[in-house]
């Protein structure tokens, strides 16, 4: 279980989230949602690591502390530029597991190949990501979340962009990371769309509040 305590999310000394206190159980999804500018993105990479609270704090029960962060950022935050192609970016899904020196083993190679063909991307695994659709894109950051088979997984909009077909591929495999023990946290614009794949409990944050709502089915 993570635990978040009196956390104010923001820039150097920039607040941008208001207060924010709730905890997230292992193996519960949680999905932000409020309006653009609110911080939902912010929020999310605080909970990765990667901007430090501005104030309160966020913390593992200890047993449970996970060794590996999937992060799913939006792309505008990606530079889609660099020379490399989709199977060397799912790939990168397995790094936290391999030696630097060491090459992706066959049990590896046969991890990203079900990855690449579950969303659909086998055809285009040699391409260069920079010539990809928005949706192909999408669709390739996603297989390396499944490639990465991490415990504790952020999302930042995953939907966006993606056709309805590939979507429900998305939630069912989000639903299933989340039977196998996985805690996720997905940043979504149209949470509706969403419950009828998913059961969650949602974090709705305002200029001035945050407000946790509770899932009716009690599923932990
Ligand atoms: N790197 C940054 N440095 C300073 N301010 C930033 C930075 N990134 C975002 N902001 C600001 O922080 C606020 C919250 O941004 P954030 O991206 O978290 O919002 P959001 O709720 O995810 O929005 P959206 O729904 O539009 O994606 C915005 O006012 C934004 O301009």
């Amino acid at each position: 279980m993570m635990v978040i305590h009196n956390l104010i999310a923001g820039y150097f000394n920039r607040n941008v989230t208001p207060m924010i206190n709730g905890y997230i159980k292992r193996g519960s999804i949680l999905t932000v949602v409020g309006s653009n500018g609110v911080g939902k993105s912010t929020f999310l990479k605080t909970l990765a690591g990667l901007l430090p609270p501005n104030s309160g704090n966020l913390e593992f029960l200890k047993v449970e502390k996970p060794r590996i962060i999937g992060y799913l950022p939006q792309k505008k935050n990606i530079d889609c530029y660099f020379p490399v192609t989709v199977f060397d970016v799912v790939a990168m899904g397995c790094w936290p597991r391999i030696n630097f020196l060491k090459r992706i083993n066959d049990e590896q190679k046969y991890l990203i190949w079900k990855a690449l063909k579950k969303v659909k991307l086998l055809n285009l695994m040699h391409r260069c990501v920079h010539s990809l659709s928005g949706g192909e894109f999408q669709r390739m950051l996603f297989a390396r979340i499944l490639v990465q088979q991490a415990q504790f997984i952020l999302l930042d909009e995953p939907l966006q962009g993606i056709d309805q077909e590939t979507c429900e591929i998305f939630l069912s495999s989000i639903n299933q990371m989340s039977q196998y023990g996985c805690t996720i946290v997905i940043v979504l614009h149209d949470n509706q769309f969403a419950s009828k794949y998913l059961v969650y409990d949602t974090l709705l944050l305002t200029q001035s509040n945050s407000i946790w709502i509770k899932s009716k089915t009690n599923r932990c």
